[in-house]
């Protein structure tokens, strides 16, 4: 036993550099991200690191933490944790963040980005940075979401769909969306026994053809300003009802976003920040565990 605490107390000493882990604090339309940067190293975050950085009290705070890696065959790689450790597969916001980041240090107008869902791809033009989230998957979850309407005990605008933007929404039009109560729906939806992975929820109210209203309950996060993924999943299901062209401008808690949704995958634009710059103390709780 003993021995095993000496080797746990030497990995939590060792796991970050003596001068303390950087990181650099984003946001796009206020979804907000602590961006760590892993090239040439092995990758550090795990999931008590998630938690403990994501902590907003005694951590840094983030919605989603992104972790810049190596690419293979392309410029960059990133993984995405939510802020209660779990695993994201996609992360719409934050790939824009990186994206711009990584056109202003190399000067470059297009990038190409590794992520579990494949290699996404990013360019500039103008001077706004566009991403490419991929095609939608439009069949992973052929689910009775009537029931779901249910649970809104509120009148809706429209049949409720389920996107796969490498991960997973369910995406539901309402006449009224500040009658939603986003936080007790979102989290019965997020956890309904119809998706064993859990769910991130969109409420979506029509404004025009062109124009909608969002907001969000992300699967492990919670309320967020904006959510890069589910802004396109609401693109590809407004198209698909009928309530929309493929062009459409969201409004979400944060601002705005603007999608276009294409033969090669669903692209997205909108504000990206830098916020600060900081380092993690060498002897910050969750180093090494
Ligand atoms: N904010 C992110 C989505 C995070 C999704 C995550 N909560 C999940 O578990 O799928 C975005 O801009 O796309």
């Amino acid at each position: 036993m003993l021995r095993e605490g000496l080797i746990c107390a030497a990995m939590q000493t060792r796991a970050f550099p003596p001068d303390g882990l950087p990181f650099r604090k984003m946001h796009g339309a206020g979804n907000d991200f602590v961006i760590l940067d892993s090239r040439g190293m092995a990758p550090v975050c795990t999931p008590g690191l998630a938690r403990a950085v994501g902590d907003r009290h005694r951590g840094v705070g983030f919605d989603q933490l992104a972790e810049i890696r190596d690419g293979e065959n392309c410029d960059i790689a990133l993984d995405f944790w939510n802020s209660d450790g779990s695993r994201a597969g996609a992360c719409g916001n934050a790939t824009r963040c990186v994206a711009a980041e990584w056109m202003t240090e190399t000067g470059q107008d297009r990038v190409t980005i590794r992520t579990t869902r494949g290699v996404l791809r990013g360019e500039m033009r103008g001077e706004a940075v566009w991403v490419n989230m991929g095609p939608p998957v439009l069949d992973w979850a052929q689910v009775p979401l009537a029931r779901e309407v249910d649970l809104l005990h509120l009148p809706i605008a429209g049949d409720p769909c389920g996107v796969g933007m490498g991960n997973p929404h369910a995406v539901f039009f309402v006449e009224d969306i500040d009658a939603v109560d986003v936080a007790a729906r979102g989290a019965e939806v997020e956890h309904d026994p119809l998706y064993p992975e859990a769910t991130n929820v969109e409420f979506v109210q029509v404004r025009s053809h062109d124009e909608v209203r969002m907001r969000v309950w992300e699967r492990g996060t919670g309320i967020t300003l904006a959510c890069g993924s589910g802004a396109c999943a609401v693109a590809v299901a407004a198209h698909r009802r009928g309530l929309t062209g493929r062009h459409v401008r969201i409004e979400v808690d944060g601002g705005w976003l603007e999608l276009d949704w294409r033969d090669d995958g669903v692209w997205m634009t909108g504000p990206v920040a830098r916020v600060f710059e900081g380092r993690l103390a060498p002897d910050f709780p969750a180093a090494g565990s």
